[in-house]
Order: structure tokens, then sequence, then C-alpha cells
């Protein structure tokens, strides 16, 4: 059978007194689309940064793709890893094509058909010559997802991607999201504040609280009242609110 895509085993992480990670297991199965959400602090951050070894775990182990991630070098890692952040960091002296292309240049890989990731992120082909401060905020979020895919990469991290978007351009990002992950058979793990995106894009939304998983669910076991306390006062929001807007329709 082949290795899970990721997989946290009793892995914890400290900052001081503060136990941003407290003995986390979790198996996530290649093909999956999973959300991570959580309160402010819950530790999301830290459990997905893990991944790509930008934070160490302090006890436990970190594998993808059933290898763990301390053990061979952290360059060939992440560039099977696609990560994007709510501050993408562009590189504002270059290009659009140039941002997209980083990754394979600097790995000395085969150049990225940057037209085709442009494509693919439904982004017009002219934008290749844009420098990043000529884009809107979507945009350029669009481009941090073409430059994460650019090294083949069918792990996709992506941690409050969409975090700074106006809720228009933050639907129709994610819906491109899941539309990508299908057709190119990634594997996706979303952090996200926002219950309503994670039960509408995931496969199976994790809820973490005080640096531990608290449910673990698909989105329609958690809509049919499963999971716990924690995540249902989670989904309340987005369902108190539609039912607020029915009761507005005259
Ligand atoms: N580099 C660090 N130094 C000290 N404390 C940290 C560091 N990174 C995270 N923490 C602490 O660890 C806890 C978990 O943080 P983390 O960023 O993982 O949470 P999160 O759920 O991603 O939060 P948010 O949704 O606000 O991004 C918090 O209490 C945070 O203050």
């Amino acid at each position: 059978m082949a290795p899970p895509a990721i997989r946290w085993d009793r892995v914890e992480r400290r900052y001081g007194t503060v136990v941003a990670v407290d003995g986390v297991t979790l198996t996530i199965d290649t093909g999956a689309f999973v959300a991570l959400v959580g309160a402010s602090g819950s530790g999301k951050s830290t459990l997905l940064r893990m991944v790509n070894r930008l934070v160490p775990p302090g006890a436990g182990q970190v594998l993808v793709g059933g290898a763990d991630v301390a053990s061979g070098p952290a360059p060939a890692l992440r560039r099977r890893i696609g990560y994007v952040f709510q501050h993408i960091g562009l590189f504002p002296h270059m290009t659009v094509a140039q941002n997209i292309a980083i990754g394979p240049k600097l790995a000395g890989d085969p150049p990225a058909d940057v037209g085709r990731l442009l494509d693919l992120v439904e982004l017009p082909r002219a934008v290749a010559t844009r420098m990043p401060a000529e884009l809107s905020g979507g945009q350029r979020q669009r481009v941090g997802i073409a430059r994460a895919l650019a090294p083949g990469a069918k792990l996709l991290l992506l941690d409050e991607a969409f975090g700074a978007l106006d809720p228009v351009t933050r639907d129709a990002l994610g819906r491109r999201l899941r539309a990508l992950h299908d057709e190119l058979g990634l594997t996706t793990v979303l952090v996200t504040h926002d219950m309503a995106e994670a039960l509408l894009l995931a496969t199976r939304v994790v809820v973490m609280a005080a640096g531990r998983i608290v449910a673990d669910e698909t989105p329609g076991a958690l809509l049919a009242g499963a999971g716990g306390d924690a995540a249902q006062a989670l989904v309340g929001v987005p369902r108190a609110q539609a039912a607020r807007l029915a009761e507005l329709v005259p």
C-alpha cells in the first residue's frame, strides 16, 4: 500500500511555556483535500510549517510520502511541496513569469511552462511580463499558487492564503483551487479561519484547539452535527448567518 502523503506522528512543539502543538497524530491520504480549522493560536500554522521543515518538531516525527522530513536535504523536500502564504512574498523586482519560474530555475530543472501555469490559475498570459506591484491582491495570490505548482509539486499547502482577499475574489479562488486539486490530482491542506470555506472546499475538516485535534470529520458529518462542541460552535456561525439571511427574504 502506498504511504500517506503526510503523517504527523505524536508531534509536539513548544515555545517557552506555550504548547503550540500538543501531541498531534494525523494522517493525510494522497488525493485528500483537508481543511485545518481552529481559533487563532490553536497551532494550525505550526503544524503546517513542520511539513516543509520551516519548524522542526520538538518531539515526534513528520513523514512526507513515508519518509521522515528530517532525513534528507530541505531543498529537495521543499521542491515536492507547494506552499502558499497569506503574504505571498513575490519578488518585487522580478516579473510574474520570473517569479513563477524561480523554483525550477534555482533547482537547475527544466524551465517552468509559465503560460500553462497562468492558464491553470486563470490569469491571462499577458500578465507574465508585469511586475507584482501591478497586480491586484487576488491576482498576486493566483501567481503564488502558480509558483507553488511550478516545480510539479503534487502536495499543496496553503496557510490562510486567501485571508486578505475580498469575499468575491476569495470565493472564486477557492473554487479554482478545488478544481485544480481535482484536475491535477493534488493532495491539498488548507489552513483557514473560515468554516464555511472549509466545508465547501474540503473532503475532510480537521478542527484544532489549544494545540490538539478536537474533530476530524467530513463536511457532511459536521453539517449533520458530528465532531463535538468546538466543531459545532464553528459550524454554527455560517449556519446562523444563512438562517438570518433567509429570514430577510420578503
Ligand atoms: N515563532 C514563535 N515563537 C513563539 N511563539 C510562537 C511562535 N510561533 C507560534 N507561536 C505560538 O504558538 C501558538 C500556535 O501558533 P500558530 O501560529 O501555530 O497558531 P494558528 O492556529 O496558526 O494561529 P493563526 O490562525 O492566528 O495563524 C500560539 O500561541 C503562538 O503565539
